[in-house]
């Protein structure tokens, strides 16, 4: 039996793809003259040039709005690096479409995974649509109250929607007919869409499709004039998969791809197996990698020395497990002494906590957050200089996702991975074999080099102890007094069904 040789299927859009550079820099960036936009949108102070993803994107999307074709525009997926400008290539053509006297109808649902992306959306939406704001648009996600939204959407059908999954199909299902009407959708747009995962047409996707109508693949002409009024979907992330399969889910309609190419610095050899759209996972250019080998003991310490070292103004650690986000808070707390505030951010943070906790790293200097992966994929943080990996991720698409969150808009920044002997060799095998290792400079930090901070350390670790020992004897003082109260409810004798309360009746014989 001859072992047949893995197939790679290069579908033929992506093999014709528009590609741009994936480096953001002087000689990449075009000016805003180059590409008309309606007059009735603002252009942030912070916007002087057009990013390449947006130089690319823009102008084919405005066509498709300005002279739309006689059947339907082609769907478009845009697979370019963390921190390049994407949201625009959306934004833009949305407000477009909805006009400068918007109608009552919808025109776009934009879909993303986690709600704080939900909410960074909404808030690009409100810097482009100006103060008086033609557009409507909402955000619907658990950051608000369900029963809010559903009455918001029934008094003032908005123009465009920035939801999780999750949330649309419970304000779809809720209630029939369902207060959102999908029928004259002109965009379906899925920001970080390789993150929605492989139910995503079982959970949500065909039910939005079917709402939409003229999904269905054409099978005769009535189809072919249905299809007209089907909305054209945009599919963006930075590690867009390129498994045809995966890319089938989408049922995407004679679709575009606009993808980068490597990026200069990492010129990235043709040898990496191609399991990205693009070909390769890449980082952008202005990220440098560095990995810190040391006992694990140390870690804590090992970081506190990074930041401190490097005088990082805002840097953001990334650890796998709740459990460690507060225990490395407190350590860092006690060996920064002041030099800098650290916060932790976690799933566990709810509504407006999370933006409070945001809004603070953002807006303040000397910080240092620590967070869950839960802020790992396209959140826009305001100059990050350094991103930790204290845990290592768990693959590279994480890496790439957790890195992008500093270095962005061609802005330096600068990655740190912590490890040890054992981890170490798992994580330099992985970011070898996707070409991501590049240029990353390997730190050995012996023992000798933490001297120096060894005594701070050693009490930081025993005020942690006491903390975390003074909190298992309440735990499990609490957890005694509910058994003592279990106890004791268990020993009353109602608990025992008896009813001591009644009087036995007593006969005059007794
Ligand atoms: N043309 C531009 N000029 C200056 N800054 C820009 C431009 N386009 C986008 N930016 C800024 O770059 C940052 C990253 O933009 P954006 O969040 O759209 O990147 P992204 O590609 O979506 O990243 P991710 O893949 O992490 O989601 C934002 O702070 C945004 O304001």
């Amino acid at each position: 039996m001859k072992n047949l040789e893995a197939l790679k299927v290069t579908s033929s859009w992506v093999q014709h793809a528009t590609t741009f550079s994936a480096t953001i820099d002087s000689s990449t960036s075009q000016s805003l003259s180059k590409i008309d936009i309606p007059d009735f949108l603002t252009v942030p102070d912070t916007i002087s040039t057009w990013f390449p993803v947006q130089y690319s994107v823009l102008p084919a999307l405005f066509k498709d709005i300005q002279a739309p074709p006689p059947l339907r525009p082609r769907d478009v997926a845009i697979a370019a690096p963390t921190g390049s400008g994407k949201t625009i290539c959306y934004v833009l053509p949305v407000l477009a479409a909805v006009g400068s006297r918007p109608s009552n109808s919808l025109h776009a649902v934009i879909l993303v995974p986690v709600q704080t992306l939900v909410t960074q959306i909404v808030e690009e939406f409100r810097r482009w649509n100006g103060p008086e704001g033609t557009a409507k648009v909402v955000s619907l996600s658990g950051a608000n109250d369900f029963d809010k939204e559903q009455r918001q959407l029934s008094a003032d059908p908005p123009n465009v929607i920035v939801a999780t999954p999750a949330r649309l199909v419970q304000h779809l299902t809720a209630q029939i007919p369902p207060p959102i009407d999908l029928s004259k959708l002109r965009f379906l747009i899925v920001d970080e869409a390789d993150r929605m995962g492989k139910l995503m047409r079982e959970e949500w996707l065909d039910l939005v499709e079917f709402l939409c109508g003229g999904m269905e693949r054409v099978a005769c002409l009535n189809d072919v004039i249905r299809q007209r009024r089907a909305p054209q979907k945009i599919v963006l992330s930075a590690t867009l998969s390129k498994d045809v399969e995966e890319l089938h889910l989408w049922n995407l309609f004679k679709p575009k791809l606009f993808s980068a190419t490597a990026t200069k610095a990492k010129d990235i050899t043709s040898t990496v197996p191609m399991d990205h759209i693009s070909g390769r996972l890449a980082l952008p250019s202005s990220i440098s990698h560095r990995l810190i080998v040391s006992d694990s003991k140390f870690h804590p310490l090992a970081v506190y020395q990074q930041i401190q070292r490097n005088k990082f103004n805002r840097t953001l650690i990334f650890v796998n497990e709740v459990s460690s986000s507060n225990r490395l808070a407190h350590v860092l707390k006690e060996l920064s002494q002041g030099e800098f505030e650290v916060d932790y951010f976690t799933a566990q943070l709810f509504g407006k906590r999370r933006y409070k906790m945001l809004e603070k790293f953002n807006k303040n200097p000397n910080r240092v957050l620590i967070c869950s992966d839960v802020l790992a994929r396209g959140t826009d943080l305001n100059r990050v200089d350094c991103v930790i990996n204290y845990n290592l991720p768990a693959d590279d698409k994480l890496f790439v996702h957790r890195a992008g969150r500093t270095g962005r808009a061609g802005q330096e920044g600068y990655v740190i991975s912590v490890g040890d002997k054992e981890t170490k060799r798992l994580f330099v095998k992985m970011l070898k074999v996707t070409n991501l290792w590049g240029d990353t400079v390997e730190e050995q930090m012996e023992e000798y080099l933490f001297e120096k901070d060894l005594e701070r350390y050693t009490k930081a670790i025993e005020s942690l102890k006491t903390i975390v020992s003074t909190n298992t004897k309440t735990k499990n003082g609490s957890a005694a007094k509910r058994s003592g109260f279990e106890a004791k409810r268990k020993s009353r004798p109602n608990a025992r069904g008896e009813k001591p309360w009644l009087k036995k009746k007593t006969t005059t014989t007794e």
